[in-house]
């Protein structure tokens, strides 16, 4: 898999992604289904996406006992989905638990990622709310390398932590950056940004990008501007 744009498309049913997707005419962006749209729409939407053509991050970000993820893992894996993910918080075991339902009899399985610290989180927050008293890059590198040690893929994390993440844990080791947003753009509820243009120069390898592409005028063109401030 090579460097990509992900468009978050969080929308509340099939009816409102599938009219957005069509916006596309041929081009084939790769797509993140979130909890929004897998819960409004059920696994269908899934299935109905793939049929299209498109490639699929599976944002569900699994945290639960190692049993019950395991056995999540077990029912995602039929979806047939590139990129499948949870909290890298829930622990090492539960990780492993995960890649062991994740694969499918044959030794197949979609990548599989762990999110370190959501890009929404601050140090303030992370030190108030979450009572863990560490600079956040640092707990970043620190769930990064659990993730690695459990045999995953690689870490969702901030652009800003990318480049470090790629030093730590090796250049192989996916970073899969949301907190995108346009020099010119809205933050909104967003705390650890970067533009695609600086995303690029730290080396992530995929940025994933909601609102700046949904919610703009012309979605098709926010598209192309990242993907041209990021891929070139
Ligand atoms: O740390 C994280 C993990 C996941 N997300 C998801 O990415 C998109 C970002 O959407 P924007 O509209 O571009 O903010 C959204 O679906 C989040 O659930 C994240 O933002 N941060």
């Amino acid at each position: 898999m090579g460097k990509d744009v992900i468009v978050a498309c969080d929308f509340p049913n099939a009816e409102q992604t599938l009219a957005f997707l069509d916006k596309f005419q041929g081009r084939k962006p790769f797509v993140k289904i979130g909890m929004e749209l897998f819960y409004g729409a059920g696994p269908d939407i899934v299935r109905q996406i793939k049929a299209r053509g498109h490639k699929i991050f599976l944002d569900l970000k699994l945290h639960d006992i190692p049993n019950t993820v395991k056995k999540a893992m077990m029912v995602l894996r039929d979806l047939d989905v590139d990129i499948c993910n949870l909290h890298a918080a829930g622990t090492i075991r539960m990780m492993e638990a995960a890649l062991e339902g994740l694969t499918r009899p044959d030794g197949s399985r979609p990548l599989l990622i762990a999110v370190t610290q959501l890009t929404s989180t601050d140090q303030e927050s992370l030190e108030k709310d979450l009572l863990i008293e560490r600079p956040i890059d640092e707990v970043v590198m620190h769930y990064a390398l659990n993730a690695r040690k459990a045999g995953l893929d690689g870490v969702v994390c901030s652009p800003l932590e990318a480049g470090k993440v790629h030093d730590v844990c090796g250049a192989d080791f996916l970073t899969v950056t949301p907190g995108v947003r346009f020099a010119d753009g809205d933050v909104g509820d967003q705390k650890r940004v970067m533009t695609p243009a600086e995303a690029k120069k730290v080396g992530s390898d995929y940025i994933v990008v909601g609102r700046p592409i949904t919610a703009a005028e012309d979605p098709v063109a926010a598209y192309e501007r990242c993907v041209s401030e990021f891929i070139g």
